[in-house]
């Protein structure tokens, strides 16, 4: 079976760099796993995919059930670590264009205030059969519930008494809004563990049930996770990708690189990338430290952004997503005119065409000074999109013990709420 592989050549990172951060690394990496570190209850994702529960995991795969058989459309709603990850697994698996090709047909909602986005929701899914997944750890977040009092309404007019068998719940075990909600109606609900945190809990019911509901394989999810806790627990530094990113990012923070670009040549795996951004986001950016965690989609940007990461300030390091085995391709065919001076493209194929792409621009990019980091997924599946997601979670969490910074916290999310709930009148 491949491996996920770190590419760290063109990162401008050496060898002795390397060894001179590992012991850091090495002392984060032993703080993380043998839970000593700040927020140590916050660690349940490091072993959850071995000892998770088998009957609640059942209860998943039965609800997915009822709601492929039973539904046109999925509505997620969640905000933050409470969609960001299925969503991310279902464009990456399900590929472009999905609701257009695959059913159930998955929307989003949840993750803003925009009336306008509700109200063409509502006539999107109006003539549809519709099951609903409610995703919120506090049960308490302001879009997440708002939106849900909408949708309920909605859902109780269709459905009457039928309606609560079409919602599915996943929330705190004991407490919270929603809890008491799902006991009041009678909904079906499963548990975020409590030592597990949102931008974590892709491994758990948060992802687990929207997943297997979309029709995605969870089985080889988690086998893709337990492979990576295997492989990435290990303490043998050069053989550790995950201790490997995490040295190269502090590295290159240390030499002035502000903002790391995660970039893929796929645009499923767009969400990939929203979901790293508040993985890394919320859990280093503490202190007045922290990498800006931004993301490109190429090569479509290089016609927006890519001015910039060539000439512009030299504080950006990219690491790129390469998917080796895209889902589909086609040839570019010859033409007997040749006006569009293409023929030299003949017989290629868009993916050759891509990979070339991708060459050429990450040996600019190098060129413009501008540290590139490669990881290599040998295919877009449910096995490695589980082992992509625990990577750059260890790599994460070490990270943020290198630096004594507590990972597991976002204190600083509150701050905005405080002035909206004070402009609202709460
Ligand atoms: O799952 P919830 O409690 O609704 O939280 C959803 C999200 O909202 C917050 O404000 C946090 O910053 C995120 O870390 C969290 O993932």
């Amino acid at each position: 079976m491949k491996k996920i592989a770190l590419d760290l050549k063109g990162s401008f990172v050496t060898h002795e760099e390397l060894q001179n951060m590992k012991p850091q690394i090495m002392e984060a990496q032993k703080t993380l796993l043998n839970g000593s570190g700040i927020s140590s209850d916050m660690i349940g994702w490091v072993d959850y995919m071995n000892n998770y529960d088998e009957v609640e995991y059942e209860e998943i795969k039965a609800s997915a059930s009822y709601i492929i058989n039973n539904s046109d459309a999925i509505i997620l709603l969640g905000i933050g670590g409470s969609y960001l990850g299925a969503r991310a697994s279902i464009e990456a698996i399900r590929g472009d264009f999905h609701n257009e090709l695959c059913k159930p047909q998955v929307y989003y909602a949840g993750q803003n205030l925009s009336g306008a986005y509700l109200k063409n929701l509502l006539e999107v899914v109006k003539t549809k059969k519709v099951c609903i997944i409610v995703v919120s750890k506090s049960g308490t977040t302001l879009e997440t519930a708002l939106v849900f009092r909408i949708i309920r309404d909605m859902m109780d007019e269709k459905y009457k008494e039928q309606s609560k068998n079409r919602i599915f719940v996943v929330t705190d075990e004991k407490k919270g809004a929603l809890k008491s909600l799902s006991e009041l109606y009678g909904y079906k609900a499963f548990k975020i563990p409590d030592n597990i945190g949102g931008r974590y809990s892709v491994i758990t019911p948060v992802g687990l049930l929207p997943m297997a509901a979309a029709g995605l394989d969870t089985d080889k999810f988690i086998e893709g996770l337990r492979d990576a806790s295997n492989e990435y627990q290990t303490t043998d530094f050069e053989n550790n990708i995950c201790c490997l990113y995490a040295a190269a990012r502090n590295i290159l923070n240390k030499k002035g690189k502000e903002v790391e670009i995660l970039v893929g040549y796929e645009p499923s795996i767009i969400s990939i990338a929203e979901w790293w951004k508040q993985l890394f986001g919320e859990s280093e950016g503490k202190n007045e430290q922290g990498i800006f965690p931004a993301s490109l989609n190429f090569t479509t940007d290089l016609h927006s952004m890519g001015q910039f990461v060539q000439e512009g300030k030299k504080i950006i390091f990219e690491t790129t997503i390469v998917t080796e085995q895209p889902k589909g391709d086609i040839v570019v065919p010859a033409d007997s005119n040749d006006f569009d001076k293409l023929n030299y493209l003949s017989g290629r194929t868009f993916n050759d065409i891509n990979d070339k792409a991708f060459e050429g621009t990450f040996m600019a990019h190098n060129e413009g000074k501008v540290p590139g980091i490669v990881i290599k997924v040998p295919e877009m599946n449910e096995f490695y999109l589980g082992k992509l997601f625990y990577f750059f979670m260890m790599t994460c969490a070490i990270s943020g013990y290198t630096n004594n910074i507590d990972p597991f916290t976002q204190p600083g999310v509150e701050n905005y709420k405080k002035n909206m709930f004070r402009l609202l009148g709460k």
